[in-house]
């Protein structure tokens, strides 16, 4: 099987103003620009008041921009949502859909994270679908049927290895410091590869991401796993030096 072409996703969450996004941003973006050809693509997905300056700022670089979510629809009567279509307006490729800390401080089931990949995919836009299990549920055994339960109800019908990213993260790696070892992640991004096999066509192509305390000292490491098609970055995203490290760790 031929490699995917790596990932490497900064997902800023609810950090970052206006001074700092934009040097952030401006950083990579040159860091990018300056470096020739690489062996992945990169992405920031900043909140939500920073995605024109920043869309702006790194508009003539390879640096993708993407949201943090978007409503299930396209406009309307909807106080304090983001549409799809604004993302798209602000100079996104991407959206973040169903992260765990989305599932877990609103609610959001599979059905909704569903409906909004709907939304995403109508306007052009590449949906990364998150799932991942709880301590809990890894503790007793129930990791592979939580993630199957959640790639089951989250991915809608139309997604393509094109229009849809998977990221797996499991809820006890976030913002821990603990990171899944290598050969957990082996195993969950082999048992999401043989769950998409019929629910999307040319599924060996989808990229399915690894997200969890991935820092400079591990991405070697957790970016040579098979099936693992680059990273979803939280913290380590927020410092230039250290999510170019990530980056630059893919071979
Ligand atoms: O939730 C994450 C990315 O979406 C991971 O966050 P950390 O890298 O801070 O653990």
């Amino acid at each position: 099987m031929t490699a995917n072409r790596k990932l490497i996703a900064g997902n800023w969450k609810m950090n970052g103003l206006k001074a700092d996004g934009l040097d952030l941003a401006s950083d990579l973006a040159g860091r990018l620009k300056g470096a020739g050809p690489v062996a992945f693509d990169m992405l920031v997905c900043p909140p939500f008041p920073l995605l024109f300056l920043v869309g702006e700022a790194i508009a003539d670089s390879p640096l993708a921009l993407g949201g943090q979510d978007c409503a299930p629809k396209t406009s309307g009567a909807h106080t304090g949502d983001v549409a799809p279509t604004m993302l798209k307006d602000a100079g996104c490729r991407f959206v973040i859909l169903g992260h765990s800390e989305r599932r877990a401080d609103h609610g959001e089931s599979d059905a909704v994270v569903n409906a909004k990949a709907v939304a995403a995919h109508k306007e052009g836009l590449v949906a990364i679908i998150c799932v991942g299990e709880t301590e809990a549920q890894r503790d007793t055994g129930q990791a592979n049927t939580v993630v199957s339960g959640q790639l089951a109800g989250s991915i809608p019908a139309g997604a393509t290895a094109g229009n849809t990213v998977i990221a797996y993260e499991p809820v006890w790696a976030i913002g821990t410091g603990k990171t899944a070892t290598p050969d957990d992640v082996k195993a969950m991004h082999a048992h999401i590869r043989a769950e998409l096999e019929g629910k999307i066509a040319e599924s060996a192509k989808v990229r399915i991401l690894y997200g969890g305390s991935v820092k400079p000292n591990n991405a070697a490491e957790l970016m040579v796993v098979e099936n693992v098609d680059g990273a979803l970055v939280g913290g380590a995203s927020l410092k230039a030096d250290d999510f170019w490290a990530i980056a630059t760790a893919c071979r």
